[in-house]
């Protein structure tokens, strides 16, 4: 089996690439990031671990990038950066100016492991990978706003078309503004084949048509939770369909997966998720996700 290839959004995760945290978060000036009142970057660090460790007994491989004081702090959050498709990875083109550099550290990455690089996303397009879901093997959702634009989506299109996979793209509302982090990730989670956890009121309308129409069970993530975390409450990884990672301290919200047959494994990360805008799909680049 390759070592790469992924169309879907919770098939039992295989291989990843994550960057642990270290110098560069540490001393990241919260006000130039964008990070919250509770943003600690040694207990951000120290916090990451305990997720590290769910991923690992989860028995996903890790492909690791480290922290060595390049000054990217966002970089741990390894899902936007790059796509992977079941033909390569896509390098994308970050819409943070601050995120910029981040995309060459996966290239590089996938270069030393021999997966191949299917194609780039070029000036002026930017495509960040929390702003694409897949909404099975051959659609691609895309959420046009702050991160991604339309010249990104139509270069996505045509590099994923010759492959039968169609991009759709939806606008995402404003929201908090454009210094804030809302990614289409931010307002629904694939669970399994047929299950999201969402936030209907800020979902593109006419995606959430689509997602009854293909009769995708919705669980409503809970209102007051989900403003509490700044929306962290919803980015939920699947590690295997029904099998998912959550922020901790959201009870209602866990509930109501489990009401759904989830297994929900939670972590403490008011440092590194609620302050940094950035939850566990969010520290997550499925590289392989396939039942074995
Ligand atoms: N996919 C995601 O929602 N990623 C979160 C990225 C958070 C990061 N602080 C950012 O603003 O880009």
């Amino acid at each position: 089996m390759s070592g790469f290839g992924s169309q879907d959004m919770s098939a039992p995760l295989q291989r990843v690439l994550m960057r642990r945290p270290g110098p560069s978060l540490m001393q990241a000036d919260p006000a130039r990031w964008h990070y919250g009142p509770t943003f600690d970057g040694a207990k951000a660090v120290y916090q990451y671990r305990a997720f590290a460790q769910l991923i690992e007994q989860s028995g996903t491989e890790i492909i690791w990038l480290d922290d060595e004081g390049d000054g990217l702090a966002d970089a741990m959050f390894t899902h936007d950066p790059s796509l992977m498709s079941d033909h390569g990875a896509i390098i994308l083109r970050m819409g943070k100016p601050l995120r910029a550099d981040e995309p060459a550290l996966h290239e590089r990455a996938y270069a030393a492991r021999q997966i191949p690089i299917l194609g780039r996303i070029d000036a002026p397009g930017t495509v960040e990978g929390g702003d694409c879901v897949w909404l099975d093997a051959r659609t691609l959702i895309v959420g046009r706003g702050v991160r991604t634009n339309q010249e990104g989506i139509d270069q996505l299109g045509a590099l994923l078309a010759p492959h039968g996979v169609a991009v759709l793209g939806f606008d995402l509302p404003l929201w908090q503004g454009e210094e804030a982090c809302l990614h289409l990730m931010s307002v629904i989670s694939p669970l399994a084949d047929d299950l999201a956890l969402v936030f209907a009121p800020l979902l593109p309308a006419a995606f959430y048509q689509l997602l009854k129409a293909r009769g995708i069970r919705l669980i409503e993530a809970p209102a007051d939770e989900f403003h509490a975390s700044n929306g962290l409450s919803l980015n939920v990884l699947p590690t295997r369909p029904g099998e998912v990672i959550m922020v901790e301290g959201f009870p209602a919200t866990k509930a109501a997966m489990e009401a759904a047959g989830c297994t929900v494994s939670t972590f403490a990360a008011d440092a590194l998720c609620i302050a940094c805008e950035g939850g566990p799909t969010c520290l997550t680049r499925p590289v392989l996700r396939r039942a074995a």
